[in-house]
């Protein structure tokens, strides 16, 4: 793991600053000499800097993101727990972890930050830059605020501003981790357990009616009760606890809500007309929370952008998980002859 101190007053878009940031951030292969070969991918909601861990079947040896070719970068985001200045970080003005003080920041600051970063780097050009649901939202952003940077943008079950359901999930998520009443204590397990019940509120939204169905089916007629799908509710919600925390869940989850492309520049649609980069916009079926029309949305109004859709068992959280029709998706467009043609599936 690297890390990247920004020792500068960082203003964020809400109007706080903060008294500097560090990223922490992983680099797979070599950068060439022409610079030209970097992929930088974003990743999403409670993802890390290591997209081989949670990505394995895009990046690494053999993968499409094959570290022999291309320079991979991914920086863990502002506000995460995974080396990042978060809300768990010592703030520099009272010597103690911010906890809920952490101030609200936005997509923007994520991407500022990422940018500065960049800049250290010494990368001027992005050959592709890439993410899912808020690592798309992130991408988005990026190919908006720095045109001519990125040359291929690729935004998978992501959007250009976060809707009112998307909002709402995410409301009801913290209403939960506010019910925890360790929740106002300032200690880094403070609303674990309402995390918990705020996992599988939105594990509900990352998957659909027909995964349950098929993943968690009722074992037998005579079952009264301990049904598979609740087991499977409350474990999730263990499996996060057990590696995150409350702060960032409350934190990443304001940034999803807080993004919208045309905040400050006039519209949505003047925003997605900026980005100058060729651009593949991927849906996913089944997915409830970024419903494919999010995705048609973007490439509608993105210029020669390219839309495509793929199935998935496991709805929203398909980014995570269907490698192989992403691969033939990105192999093809990367291909494509005719850049700009629009390939509307519905
Ligand atoms: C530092 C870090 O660890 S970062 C971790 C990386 N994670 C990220 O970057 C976030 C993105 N990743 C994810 O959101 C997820 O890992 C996904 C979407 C890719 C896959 O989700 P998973 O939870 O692995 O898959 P799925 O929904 O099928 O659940 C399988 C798990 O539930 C358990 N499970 C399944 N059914 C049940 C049940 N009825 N009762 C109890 N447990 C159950 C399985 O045993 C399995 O457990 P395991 O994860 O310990 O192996
Ligand atoms: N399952 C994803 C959230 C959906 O984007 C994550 O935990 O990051």
């Amino acid at each position: 793991m690297n890390y990247f101190d920004y020792k500068y007053s960082f203003p964020l878009e809400a109007g706080a600053t903060l008294p500097g940031f560090r990223l922490a951030y992983t680099t797979f292969g070599t950068l060439n000499e022409e610079r030209s070969n970097v992929i930088w991918i974003c990743h999403a909601l409670t993802g890390n800097a290591d997209p081989t861990d949670w990505w394995n079947g895009m990046v690494g040896p053999g993968r499409y993101y094959d570290p022999a070719q291309w320079f991979v970068v991914c920086a863990n985001i502002l506000g995460s727990c995974y080396g990042s200045t978060g809300p768990l970080s010592i703030n520099p003005e009272t010597d103690e972890p911010f906890y809920h003080d952490f101030p609200a920041i936005t997509i923007r600051d994520i991407v500022n930050t990422l940018d500065l970063l960049r800049q250290e780097l010494g990368i001027d050009r992005i050959h592709t830059c890439l993410g899912g649901s808020v690592g798309g939202q992130q991408a988005v952003e990026w190919g908006i605020l720095k045109p001519g940077l990125i040359e291929n943008l690729i935004l998978i079950a992501t959007n250009a501003v976060h809707s009112p359901w998307g909002i709402a999930f995410n409301e009801s998520q913290r209403m939960a981790i506010e019910a925890d009443p360790t929740w106002t204590e300032r200690r880094p397990d403070a609303g674990a357990v309402g995390m918990k019940a705020a996992r599988s509120i939105a594990l509900l939204s990352y998957r659909n009616y027909d995964t349950y169905g098929f993943t968690q089916a009722l074992d037998n007629n005579e079952q009264l009760d301990n049904y598979k799908a609740a087991g499977y509710q409350r474990y999730q919600g263990e499996k996060l606890v057990s590696r995150f925390n409350a702060f960032t869940y409350w934190t990443l989850s304001k940034v999803m809500d807080s993004h919208n492309v045309g905040r400050n520049r006039g519209s949505i649609l003047k925003a997605l007309e900026q980005i100058k980069a060729r651009t593949l916009v991927v849906g996913i079926r089944s997915d409830v929370l970024f419903p494919p029309a999010e995705q048609q949305f973007l490439a509608r109004h993105i210029p020669n952008a390219v839309y495509e859709e793929i199935d998935s068992l496991y709805g929203h959280d398909g980014f995570l998980i269907e490698f192989r029709p992403l691969t033939q998706i990105i192999r093809k467009w990367m291909g494509a002859e005719k850049i700009g043609e629009k390939v509307l599936t519905t």
